[in-house]
This record gives C-alpha cells, sequence and structure tokens, in this order.
C-alpha cells in the first residue's frame, strides 16, 4: 500500500475554491482535464450542484485519482439495517423525548450503526432532512460508505470520528461538526473504541453560512474557522466494499482497490469541520431572551425567504446577564419545528430528563419550554451576570414537521411521560 501523510493537514475557510495535491506537481496547470493528466492520474469533475446553478451557488470539485470512479460493477441492493427512507404514517402532536440510545453490544461500525430516527425529508424531491443516529464500536474496515440522497452533517456525542475521505482526512471529536459533501466517499474509524452521535442527512440546499444583517462582517461563526482537510490518498489494492444510500436503501458493490485515492483535488465542493468553541456568540446585553436563530452556525435555505430547510442551532456556554427577564427558553409555539440532540452537560430549559446523548422533538405549534423545576428557579433567580458552561446542546429547525421513525417510537428509550415534566405550572394569578 502507498499512501499520503497528510493526517491533519487542513486548508482553512468556508466554500472557498481551494487547491491542494498529496504529490506535488499533479493539478494540471490551468485547465482541469489536460490530453494527458499528470502522472498517469484519471480526471473526475465531482458537482454538487447543478452546472448552471448561481455562481454563489455553485459548488465543484476537480479530482485527480488512481482509477476512475466509473469503473465498477453493478450495486446490489444490502439490507437497510436501521436506516429507514419512511417515517411513522400518522405524525404526531405530542412532545416527544428520548433518553441516550444504547451502544451497540455486537462488533458495529459507523455504518452499520446508523439508525434513522425522525425526519421530513424527500430525497426524491430534494427537501427536508433525515436525522440519524450512529452507535459503533469498531472501525469501518476495507469499506466505505457515500451517501447520493444528501449531505451529512455529524455532531460526534461520544467518541472521536477519524474521518478518510476521498479529498482527505478530518479528526473530529464531541464538540466539533463535520459536513461530508453529498457522493463524498468516506471510511469512519474510531480512535477511542466506541463512538455515538447525531446526523442531519440534508436532502435541500446545501448548507452555508447564515446571513449576519445588522450584526455586520463578522461574528456566529467565522468563516475562517471551518477546516477542510488537504489531499490524502490511499494506494490500496485489495477488495475494499463500497456502501451507498441512494433514495433511501443501501446498495452495495466491491472494489479491487479503495476508492479513496485522490492525489489531488481543486474546488469548492469538499468535507468540512468546525469546533463550536469558536462560535461567536451574541446575545443580549440588555433585556429579554433573544430568538434562537442567533445562534445558527449554518443553514440550508429553501425557497420561502427566511424560512430554513434546515437549521443547524446551537446553545453554546455563554454569559447570561439580561436585566428584569425570565432568562431559560420562554413558553413557545413555533411554525417550525425543532430537533434537540445534547452533546454535553445540561440545558438550561430542562433540570432533568434531557441527558447527554438524548433527543426531543418538538413539532409545528406544540407548546413547550422551561419543564417546571427550571421554571420555578428562573422566576426567583438573583439575576447576577452568570455563566451557563459546561453545556453543549443543538437543534435541528426545519419547516416541515418532522415525523419519527417506528423504530424510534419503538425503542425503549421514548420516555413514556415527557408531558409530565410540564405538570405542576398552575394557576398563579391574582386578581
Ligand atoms: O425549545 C427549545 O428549547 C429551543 C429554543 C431555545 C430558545 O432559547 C428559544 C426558543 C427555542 O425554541
Ligand atoms: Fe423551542
Amino acid at each position: 500500500m502507498t499512501s499520503s501523510d497528510g493526517a491533519g493537514a487542513y486548508l482553512s475557510g468556508f466554500g472557498n475554491s481551494f487547491a491542494t495535491e498529496a504529490v506535488a506537481g499533479t493539478l494540471p496547470a490551468a485547465q482541469n482535464s489536460p490530453q494527458k493528466v499528470p502522472l498517469g492520474l484519471y480526471a473526475e469533475q465531482l458537482s454538487g450542484t447543478a452546472f448552471t446553478a448561481p455562481r454563489d451557488e455553485n459548488r465543484r470539485s476537480w479530482l485527480y485519482r488512481i482509477r476512475p470512479t466509473a469503473s465498477h460493477k453493478p450495486y446490489r441492493r444490502r439490507d437497510n439495517g436501521l436506516i429507514a427512507s419512511g417515517f411513522a404514517a400518522e405524525a404526531s402532536p405530542n412532545r416527544l423525548r428520548w433518553d441516550p440510545l444504547a451502544l451497540p453490544q455486537d462488533p458495529t461500525d459507523f455504518v452499520d450503526g446508523l439508525a434513522t430516527v425522525a425526519g421530513n425529508g424527500d430525497a426524491a424531491t430534494g427537501s427536508g432532512v433525515s436525522i440519524h443516529v450512529y452507535r459503533a464500536n469498531r472501525s469501518m474496515a476495507d469499506r466505505v460508505f457515500y451517501d447520493a440522497d444528501g449531505e451529512l452533517l455529524l455532531v460526534p456525542q461520544q467518541g472521536r470520528l477519524a474521518l478518510a475521505t476521498e479529498l482527505g482526512r478530518l479528526d473530529v471529536a464531541p464538540g466539533e461538526i463535520a459536513v461530508i459533501p453529498r457522493g463524498v466517499r468516506f471510511r469512519a474509524e474510531l480512535p477511542d473504541g466506541t463512538a455515538r452521535g447525531y446526523v442531519c442527512e440534508n436532502h435541500g440546499a446545501l448548507f452555508r453560512l447564515p446571513e449576519l444583517g445588522p450584526i455586520g462582517a463578522n461574528g456566529l461563526a467565522n468563516a475562517r474557522d471551518f477546516l477542510t482537510p488537504a489531499a490524502w490518498f490511499e494506494g490500496v489494492d485489495r477488495p475494499v466494499e463500497v456502501v451507498q444510500k441512494f433514495q433511501g436503501n443501501l446498495w452495495a458493490t466491491t472494489l479491487d482497490h479503495s476508492p479513496l485515492d485522490v492525489v489531488a483535488w481543486h474546488g469548492n465542493y469538499a468535507p468540512y469541520k468546525y469546533d463550536l468553541a469558536h462560535f461567536n456568540t451574541i446575545n443580549t446585553v440588555s433585556f429579554d431572551h433573544p430568538d434562537p436563530s442567533i445562534f445558527t452556525v449554518l443553514t440550508s435555505p429553501s425557497e420561502q425567504p427566511g424560512t430554513a430547510n434546515a437549521d443547524f442551532v446551537i446553545f453554546p456556554p455563554r454569559w447570561m446577564v439580561a436585566e428584569h427577564t425570565f432568562r431559560p427558553p420562554w413558553f413557545h409555539r413555533n411554525v417550525m419545528n425543532e430537533f434537540m440532540g445534547l452533546v454535553h452537560g445540561a440545558y438550561d430549559a430542562k433540570a432533568g430528563g434531557f441527558a447527554p446523548g438524548g433527543m426531543s422533538l418538538h413539532n409545528c405549534m406544540s407548546g413547550h419550554g422551561p419543564d417546571l423545576a427550571s421554571y420555578a428557579k428562573a422566576v426567583e433567580a438573583a439575576l447576577q451576570p452568570h455563566k451557563i458552561d459546561n453545556t453543549l446542546a443543538f437543534m435541528f429547525e426545519t419547516r416541515w414537521v418532522i415525523r419519527p421513525t417506528d423504530w424510534a417510537l419503538a425503542a425503549p428509550e421514548l420516555q413514556p411521560d415527557y408531558d409530565a415534566c410540564w405538570d405542576g405550572l398552575g394557576n398563579n394569578f391574582r386578581k
């Protein structure tokens, strides 16, 4: 086996046009597809948007690889495991919450450990999201995966992921996120032996940084903190299984080599990672609890202005200084649909029951907000400056109602009486 090193080497910036080569002199000069590619490689374009997408939306990369992706035997259907393309037949208006999903007992890699918990996604028409969790206890070996149905936003909750992708290697720890573009093949290795995390599979417009409006030119997630791997390749000539998700189902074929064989690439369609600790958190310094859109890391817009196909929102450590204010999230009903997870620590609207690795779902117009204990504490709190620390919750917020899968509704981790956390919010009305 030949391989380049390149592990841990990153290029900085969001959506930049990058150029990177693991072997010097590989990238063709001043053209994409020369008659003879340097070093006997094959040129291949990987398009993440339509050829004719507007320039500022257009994403594509040129890959210079040892073998073309086109050379393969037919894909055959394989067992979907717990990956579901359909969601519960009847969407429920009820608030739902799950305890952390159990880690596997049997040997399970990232692909085998993927389970679809909810979604509104329609891969066929390119809208919505599917939400999965992964729970794994062994690295993928002689197997790579790609998703033809959408880009994958990975939110590790426990254990690091070492992601070897066609475009380079990314190491991602809890507290960081990674995005693997649609179609990009990768192998997930587990440096810590086990791993668990959340996945937002985005069938809609590609994630991008939100507009900043009056915030100005800086703030929230800054473009320079996004890291894309430098080119890296392995020259492996032994059987490697390629598993793909296509229109909700898993298909597989076996190559006689590793497809992680891209020696150089250039373009703006590539994996990236981001350390959420770099998020420049903005909040009130006067009064009232702002809308959580101030915590948007990435957004996938829909055709309706300001109404996201999906937003990725975090609730990071931050100072609370609001005066004469109920500081936790208020009681609310939202036309948008909210799926939440917790990487570590405690969430300020829930005194108990929302554990790291757990999940909650609050769909369109379902009343929710602080539980009784959080409410009771917050209305009596002395309003000193206070740091919410050692915590990282997040939300996938989407314009379409999120339906759990039948599997998630039957999971023993589904809490039978989530509603009870709002019991006891009684009548305090005084005339
Ligand atoms: O429901 C939730 O906990 C998420 C949330 C947080 C917040 O600060 C304001 C609104 C909102 O939906
Ligand atoms: Fe909410």
